[in-house]
């Protein structure tokens, strides 16, 4: 698989700092050049919220961590580097001029990627010597959780350059897509403006309010968009007659005056006062930053919530939120030969805000998860991966019995250890342990029934040899381990 071995980002603010903490955390060193005078201060509190963000979003083993590097230079920031984002202020002449300079510093064949929202490329790469390198890639805010990119080549924008990048932002958990032509404002931003420009119409007109109209988003369309865009939601509004009918009942409505496409609203100081005042009265009252974590945590509900979708098999981001789990657990070291003397420890987790409820710790269902993940590190240790699920073999839990013995609170390291309970390998038994990593008490326990399955024929039936041959010396060496205290207990009740 193609990887970027080495990034460097130009300019560091809203957008550069974000694509500094997608590079650093899917491992990759990183170098960032930014002159405002506090840029190491704001770019390490978007780090912070990445980072933070990446802990609710995935269970998966995620690299170690990039180097971080600031430089004092655009071409100490770009020697060695294999990608080179630009994000400066989005003005021609400026970015034109840093991104002719970026080529004149770095390795000839280094990609650079433009974080542009409009610009065409065809004028950025206007000066440089080897611009077949250079091509757009668009990305949306926050770039360290929405994975899409446009890639966008202008005239003399190599097509296997857009290939290659398209391939390089795979690993780091990002969806590339290729428009065939350059335009401006790409695709994302043409109808974000249009959409924008209304809404400045409603405003300015007294329709509504700034509040009003982002609820008008949010609690309609604004969720569809998420998971069906734009084309395949009117496919089903035009209902059994599809887009066909929706076309022929709601093509006329085009030409009525429903919308001021046509017109831009002058935003003179009187507009810009009135929204910015609306928005104080709605958002004020939160920081930026605070803003941000309240927008990561929803998005990472959300990505959540499509990587359950299509019954199971994941849907638009959160499929690609699936595959690259997948790809981080293949690319993570095999886990070394467990110690069969003793219990094995399988995971690690952090009671994050997300899992905290209203009585103020991790919620009932987040034990159950921790185990759940338990089951499947076990499963991993035993040979069970992805290839062997499709080949038509897998563990079906049947049976699981969780005791909550003592509170989590939002921040809490807890690791799971795991003993083996004499079984045959079709039928497996375990028994979990959480335990709080500060004092290694223990705060719950699961007792876990497994039955391994024939996918296509629906029954069970035994496991593989070569999964056997994993399996049984470790249930071998943990049946000289005394029971666990509380192994076998039904759900307890004094009478
Ligand atoms: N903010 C957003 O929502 C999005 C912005 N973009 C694009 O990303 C680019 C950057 O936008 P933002 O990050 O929002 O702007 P920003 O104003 O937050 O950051 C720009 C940064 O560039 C730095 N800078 C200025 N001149 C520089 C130079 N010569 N060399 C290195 N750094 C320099 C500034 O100090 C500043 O930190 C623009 O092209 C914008 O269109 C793309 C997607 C979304
Ligand atoms: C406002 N904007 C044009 C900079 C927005 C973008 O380019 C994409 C986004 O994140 O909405």
């Amino acid at each position: 698989m193609s990887k970027i071995q080495k990034a460097a980002c130009i300019g560091g603010g809203v957008i550069g700092g974000a694509w500094a903490a997608r590079f650093v955390l899917a491992g990759i060193d990183t170098t960032i050049f930014d002159p405002h005078p506090e840029a190491e201060r704001i770019i390490g509190e978007v780090m912070a919220n990445a980072e933070r963000a990446y802990e609710m979003l995935t269970m998966a083993p995620l690299p170690p961590k990039g180097k971080l590097t600031y430089a004092a230079s655009l071409e100490e920031a770009v020697a060695g580097a294999d990608w080179i984002q630009e994000s400066v202020p989005e003005r021609v002449d400026l970015k034109r001029g840093v991104i002719t300079q970026i080529d004149a510093a770095a390795d000839p064949q280094a990609l650079i990627g433009s974080s542009t929202s409009g610009i065409l490329p065809t004028d950025l790469q206007r000066d440089m010597k080897h611009p077949e390198r250079m091509f757009v890639a668009h990305p949306y805010n926050p770039v360290y959780l929405l994975p899409l990119a446009e890639l966008v080549g202008g005239e003399k924008t190599s097509r296997a350059v857009l290939e290659d990048a398209k391939a390089k932002l795979a690993p780091i958990g990002m969806k590339g897509v290729i428009l065939n032509k350059e335009i401006e404002g790409f695709v994302g931003d043409r109808l974000l403006e249009a959409l924008w420009r209304e809404a400045l119409w409603l405003i300015n007109d007294d329709i509504c309010d700034t509040e009003t109209l982002d609820d008008v988003i949010r609690y309609s369309f604004g969720m569809r968009w998420a998971q069906m865009g734009l084309f395949e939601t009117y496919r089903i509004a035009g209902g059994e007659a599809g887009m066909r009918h929706f076309l022929a009942q709601f093509g006329p409505c085009l030409a009525w005056p429903w919308t001021k496409l046509t017109d831009v609203v002058d935003l003179n100081d009187e507009l810009v006062d009135k929204i910015a005042g609306q928005s104080d009265a709605q958002s004020g009252a939160r920081g930026i930053r605070d803003l941000e974590r309240i927008r990561d945590q929803n998005l990472v509900g959300i990505m959540q919530a499509l990587k359950a979708g299509d019954a199971g098999r994941g849907w638009g981001a959160g499929k690609l939120l699936s595959e690259f789990e997948q790809h981080l657990w293949s690319a993570a070291p095999a886990p070394a030969a467990a110690d069969v003397t003793k219990p094995i420890k399988l995971a690690d987790f952090r009671v994050h805000p997300s899992w905290v409820d209203y009585n103020g710790h991790m919620t009932e269902y987040r034990y159950s998860q921790c185990f759940a993940d338990s089951s499947d590190a076990l499963l991993r240790l035993i040979g069970v991966d992805m290839d062997y699920v499709s080949a038509g073999h897998s563990y079906y839990t049947v049976e699981n019995h969780v005791r909550l013995l003592d509170e989590c609170k939002l921040g809490d390291a807890l690791y799971v250890e795991l003993q083996l309970l004499p079984s045959d390998g079709k039928k497996l038994h375990s028994f979990f342990w959480l335990r709080r990593a500060a004092d290694n008490a223990v705060v719950a326990t699961c007792e876990h029934l497994m039955l391994h399955v024939s996918t296509a024929e629906g029954k069970t039936v035994p496991p593989l040899p070569e999964i056997l041959a994993k399996l049984e010396p470790l249930i071998a060496g943990h049946a000289s381990l005394p029971v666990p205290g509380g192994a076998g207990r039904h759900v307890g009740q004094k009478r």
